[in-house]
């Protein structure tokens, strides 16, 4: 491939969104319908930055527009939730959405089955603190998690596709090739590298997991009229809508 790793991760760091906030006077103690629409808030902001984040992926504007918006499609949740279990990761105990909007477990009581996914994004950020995750490692397996997300799905039919998922492993490689690079980093033996490696991509299937749980509730909160779920948001919800151009949610 034509980048080195270390071209690669310093083209994916400069891709980083920046941190936002959610800007809204939180009233406490929440309701289920105040805290959902919180999060709506938040998220709708979130996912407007990731698609341009994922624009920034070297390659990623190089696939065909269908995989481009099937892999956000997949994995948009993923995403929203590696980057609040990063956030999180020097809050024991806490999840941080965002600066001005902090959670505990227990605030998850207020919203019907979401404490039980609270706490499955709490057990992976303690895993990730375990493991001493890296900014470098963790740029890497948000790339890793986009373009992996729908290698599983639709096997290609036309040139066109094909082509597009060639260029789709080509760019795993590439993304493999830097997280590897970051381990190396590290001062671990080779032995302890191959083992860090395991441990990072094992985690991806915990919040493949958590995400599709994630999905479930939100779904049924949405059916439940629990939270308003804006056009952005509700065109990534909406899976089956045909892969029409994206349309940014008005601001
Ligand atoms: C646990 C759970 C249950 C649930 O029903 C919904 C969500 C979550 C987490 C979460 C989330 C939001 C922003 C993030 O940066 C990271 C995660 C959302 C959520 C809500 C509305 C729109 C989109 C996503």
């Amino acid at each position: 491939s034509t980048m080195s790793p270390e071209e690669f991760i310093s083209r994916i760091m400069e891709a980083e969104p920046p941190e936002i906030y959610l800007m809204e006077d939180l009233k406490k103690p929440f309701t289920a319908s105040s805290m959902m629409m919180s999060l709506t808030t938040l998220a709708d902001k979130e996912l407007v930055l990731m698609i341009s984040w994922a624009k920034k992926i070297p390659g990623f504007s190089e696939l065909s527009l269908s995989d481009q918006i099937h892999l956000l499609k997949c994995c948009w949740l993923e995403i929203l939730m590696l980057g609040l279990i990063w956030r999180s990761v020097d809050h024991p105990g806490k999840l941080i959405f965002s600066p001005d909007f902090k959670l505990n477990r227990d605030e998850g009581q207020c919203v019907e089955g979401i404490m039980e996914i609270f706490d499955m994004l709490l057990a992976a950020t303690s895993r990730f603190r375990e493991l001493k995750l890296q900014r470098e490692e963790y740029v890497c397996l948000k790339a890793m998690i986009l373009l992996n997300s729908n290698l599983c799905n639709s096997s290609p039919q036309t040139t066109e596709e094909l082509e597009s998922r060639n260029k789709m492993l080509q760019l795993l490689d590439s993304v493999i090739d830097a997280l590897v690079w970051s381990i190396s980093k590290l001062g671990l033996t080779t032995q302890q590298q191959t083992l860090r490696l395991g441990h990072l991509t094992m985690l991806l299937s915990h919040i493949r997991h958590i995400s599709n749980k994630g999905m479930d509730h939100l779904c049924t909160m949405q059916r439940k009229n629990v939270v308003l779920v804006y056009d952005l948001l509700l065109e990534m919800l909406d899976v089956n809508t045909s892969t029409s151009q994206t349309s940014s949610s008005p601001a």
